[in-house]
């Protein structure tokens, strides 16, 4: 594509001070502004010790440089990277002085990964993967953005367009033998059932979309009861801190309250909501109206019913799955167990705890249970794959059709494909998905 003119820098490690702060540069003006900097550059990919000096030749710190010629390098450009002390004026200093030069300017967010993909270095895909591994929390979300960035998940896509791109050369060949009135069948038959055994692959990555956003967003758990049921409480033991606030005060919780826990490895997003319940009070009400806007978006309710209460509390029939748990077990001893309740918690003493966080880990593994990771977790691939299973599904349900117009139904699918790993019409989404970085990836 494009090759560009200016360079860029930033810093592209974290967050300062820090031991170590790696500035990069990338364009090609890079070797040459660096150059003048830190004298003579050390051998490609090999680090070299240099003194780095600013624009009018004063000392500014000692530290690593390593370059990097193109095409060989992170954005497909020359590229060098300073490693430099990791205090807040040594790197402003180095990005002033770098900046100071002609034809090099700071680099704006996620230009540096903008110009991998342009210059081939990575597709959408992956770079929606590297934007995921570098937001990644949990082991899980790391694995998953790890089959994305390292081009697992872009394999699936891509052989896919390429099994389309062979069905229509031998379409193309069947056509041409029908001009000479010798269709042979057999060939036909192959085609088109490879087509329905792509269409059911492309159908599977779409039904496991649900799993793949849980994975990366977290799966949903909604806490919900009677008022003063304990679910504050709850939130607040399972978080292992003072996250929401409790009082003896029926009606205490109004906002949703939210936080997030990693158990096994998945992120799991709890939501502390208003205990329900019929009331005049207005700020009460709209705290009920945003408990079952939470509750009706939850993977999973956690029903929680106060055994100190019994038998005043009823279960409530929420329209998503849920989960009975009788709570307040240590002040329920002598109670009969409610029968409504799989199990029993006490925030105060902790029992019950574990069984919970067993059952939520049960609970989100039975939702995504897959073969790979190489699974799509964003919309946009799902909303892709289904136009391209839609005109799958056109060609092969068209069997009285001429054979070109199933053919094109065939090329539109693969066009579709190509939008996912943006071999194709890309320029709208771009801005999108390179705003998801930072500077200085
Ligand atoms: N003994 C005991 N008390 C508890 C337990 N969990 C909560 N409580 C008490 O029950 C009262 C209500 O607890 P909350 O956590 O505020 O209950 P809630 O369901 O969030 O209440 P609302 O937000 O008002 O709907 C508080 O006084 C808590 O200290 C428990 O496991 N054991
Ligand atoms: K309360
Ligand atoms: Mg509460």
């Amino acid at each position: 594509m494009t090759a560009r003119s200016d360079t860029i820098c930033a810093l592209a490690s974290g967050g300062l001070p820090a031991g170590v702060a790696v500035i990069r540069v990338s364009g090609p003006g890079s070797f040459e502004v660096v150059s003048k900097m830190v004298g003579s550059l050390p051998e490609p990919r090999l680090a070299g010790l240099r003194t780095i000096r600013t624009t009018s030749g004063e000392f500014l710190d000692r530290g690593l440089v390593l370059i990097f010629p193109a095409p060989n390098s992170f954005t497909g450009e020359d590229c060098v990277e300073l490693h430099l002390h990791g205090g807040r004026a040594v790197v402003n200093a180095a990005l002033r002085s770098l900046a100071g030069f002609n034809g090099i300017r700071l680099a704006e967010a996620g230009e540096f990964s903008r110009r991998a993909f342009e210059n081939g270095k990575m597709d959408l895909v992956e770079v929606e993967g590297l934007a995921d591994l570098l937001s990644a929390e949990t082991e899980m979300q790391r694995r998953l953005a790890g089959e994305q960035a390292n081009g697992h998940l872009s394999a699936v896509y891509d052989e896919w367009r390429e099994k389309l791109v062979f069905v229509r050369a031998m379409l193309e060949a069947e056509l041409d033998f029908s001009d000479e009135g010798d269709i042979p069948g057999s060939v036909s038959d192959r085609i088109w059932a490879d087509v329905e055994d792509l269409k059911l692959q492309v159908d599977r990555a779409i039904g496991n979309l649900r799993a793949g956003e849980i994975i990366r967003d977290g799966f949903k758990v909604a806490l919900a009861g009677l008022p003063n049921a304990g679910k504050s409480s709850l939130m607040n033991a399972l978080a292992q801190r003072d996250v929401a606030i409790v009082t003896p005060v029926a009606g205490t919780t109004r906002d949703v309250v939210r936080c997030e826990l990693d158990i096994d490895g998945y992120k799991f997003e709890l939501s502390d909501t208003a205990g329900l319940r019929d009331t005049d009070d207005v700020v009460e009400q709209e705290g009920i109206r945003r408990a079952f806007r939470t509750i009706n978006d939850a993977d999973l309710v956690l029903h929680l019913i106060d055994l100190s209460e019994q038998p005043k509390a009823q279960p409530i029939d929420f329209d998503r799955p849920t989960l009975c748990i009788g709570t307040k077990s240590d002040l329920a001893s002598n109670l009969v167990p409610s029968s409504a309740c799989a199990f029993h918690v006490s925030s105060a003493s902790g029992e019950g705890l574990e069984t919970l966080r067993l059952r939520l880990l049960d609970a989100v593994r039975s939702h995504t249970q897959v073969e790979s990771l190489a699974i799509p977790s964003r919309l946009r691939h799902a909303e892709r794959l289904r136009l391209a299973s839609r005109h799958l599904a056109s060609a092969l349900e068209g069997s009285f059709l001429p054979l070109e117009i199933r053919a094109e139904e065939l090329r539109l699918a693969s066009v579709e494909l190509a939008r996912v790993t943006g071999r194709i019409d890309t320029e709208t989404l771009l801005g999108k998905i390179f705003s998801e970085f930072c500077v200085g990836k």
